[in-house]
């Protein structure tokens, strides 16, 4: 019986840690089925526990699958705040990758600078953890001059971005975060704020109400947004510079490891700074979440160099493939594959299959598993490629022609 039950937590183990797939879990679930029939006789227990320590089993699958799927999220999670303050480049020569963006930057900057006037109103789009707050900070940082930060959902009434906009001096940066989740009415604010400097607020209520101008200090308004299509076109419209962040190569990951390794005083070796980049879900979030997690590993398995082998060695530990994806990936992989014959398949059909939110999924998940092509995006909805199947192993037959899998119009 301990044998049995050594097996079935190796299995548990296995399952969770080293993502086993459905007919894994079944088997577990069936052997576990077989262990509390025979507690339960022995024991003579009432049958509705069997039921609960199957949902207790679970939910601790699903809590552990959480912690894995945090790795690899973009999104900031507990342990990323204090970081990201320290490893954020401060200025934008430190600023790794986003060449394009960069040398823009400068010159709008150098332009403004020698104007003497504010930098116009900039919005900054793209997945999570791409560095959209690093360059609003360097952007004032440039400028000489103080940052404003704040978030969409945080203002919630048109008095809040008043108080803020009122306060601000000649040529500050306004940093609004998630700027597409603020309120129609305090939007409504900002179209003039934004256009002439000037604030249109209503005082009092009924007949008596009367609208008010109020100048304010020429400001510069940073904007950031994982999800600019959610963004109304009036505001889209008043930003006079667009920028989309795209993925980082592995040669600019390796570069933003080495550079995070030395503030954090680990010593890291050319390869293993390049191992750790090419797992990270071309983030630099995910690549500076990594490095301290394989700090840890490298302190307990070795001298506390950062070699390319206890890098291999602590990801693989960790649950990141070669191509950086976790468990939580292959499990929407394999939900498309294995549910829904690789597709096409809804959003929301897939955000529930998977347990998560639909949000996540396209914002977290998707543009990486888009980019490295396994999945597509296609109208009629989520499609499993051929890299997909070859990376999961699962066998499809396939056409010559992709056509099989796009959304041929065509057709
Ligand atoms: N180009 C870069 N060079 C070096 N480090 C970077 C770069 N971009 C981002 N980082 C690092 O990644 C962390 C996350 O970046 P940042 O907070 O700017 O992302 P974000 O795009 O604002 O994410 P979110 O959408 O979640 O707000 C930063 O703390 C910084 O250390
Ligand atoms: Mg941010």
């Amino acid at each position: 019986m301990t044998l049995a039950l050594h097996w079935f937590f190796d299995q548990i183990r296995n399952c969770v840690f080293l993502g086993g797939g459905q007919g894994r879990v079944n088997d577990i679930f069936d052997f576990l089925g077989y262990v509390l029939y025979l507690t339960d006789t022995h024991l003579n227990h009432s049958s509705a526990f069997p039921e609960m320590v199957h949902q207790k089993i679970r939910d601790m699958a699903s809590d552990q699958e959480k912690k894995m799927n945090r790795l690899l999220n973009g999104r900031p999670e507990n342990g990323d705040i204090e970081t990201d303050r320290t490893l954020r480049p401060r200025t934008l020569v430190d600023y790794v990758g986003q060449p394009k963006i960069k040398e823009n930057l400068s010159v709008f900057i150098r332009a403004a600078l020698n104007r003497e006037e504010a930098l116009d109103h900039i919005l900054f789009h793209g997945p999570p953890g791409l560095g959209k707050t690093t360059l609003a900070h360097i952007i004032a940082q440039e400028m000489g001059v103080q940052i404003r930060t704040t978030s969409g959902p945080v203002i919630e009434k048109a008095g809040d971005l008043a108080a803020i906009l009122t306060n601000l001096e000649s040529r500050d940066v306004l940093f609004i975060d998630e700027i597409h989740r603020l309120s129609p009415v305090v939007e409504e604010i900002l179209y003039p704020a934004m256009e002439d400097f000037k604030l249109d607020i209503i005082i009092g209520q009924g007949p008596s109400a009367r609208s008010i101008k109020i100048d304010i200090a020429p400001f510069t308004l940073v904007g950031a947004t994982t999800r600019s299509g959610l963004l109304t076109n009036p505001l889209r419209d008043r930003f006079g510079i667009l920028f989309h962040l795209n993925f980082y190569s592995v040669e600019e990951l390796a570069s933003i490891v080495s550079r995070s390794a030395l503030i954090l005083n680990v010593e890291i070796e050319e390869q293993g700074a390049r191992e750790i980049a090419s797992r990270s879900r071309a983030t630099p979030r995910v690549a500076n979440r990594l490095t301290r997690r394989v700090r840890d590993f490298a302190q307990v398995l070795g001298d506390g160099r950062i070699t390319k082998d206890i890098a291999m060695k602590s990801l693989d530990m960790l649950d990141v493939d070669h191509v950086g994806l976790d468990a939580m990936d292959r499990k929407f992989l394999e939900t498309i594959i294995l549910k829904f014959d690789g597709g096409p398949v809804g959003i929301d059909t897939l955000a529930a299959a998977v347990g998560e939110e639909r949000d996540t999924l396209e914002d977290v998940y998707e543009p990486y598993l888009v980019k490295e092509g396994f999945v597509d995006r296609t109208p009629r909805g989520r499609v499993a490629t051929r890299r997909a199947y070859e990376h999961l192993k699962h066998k499809r037959q396939f056409n010559n022609q992709e056509t099989l899998f796009r959304d041929d119009p065509e057709a």
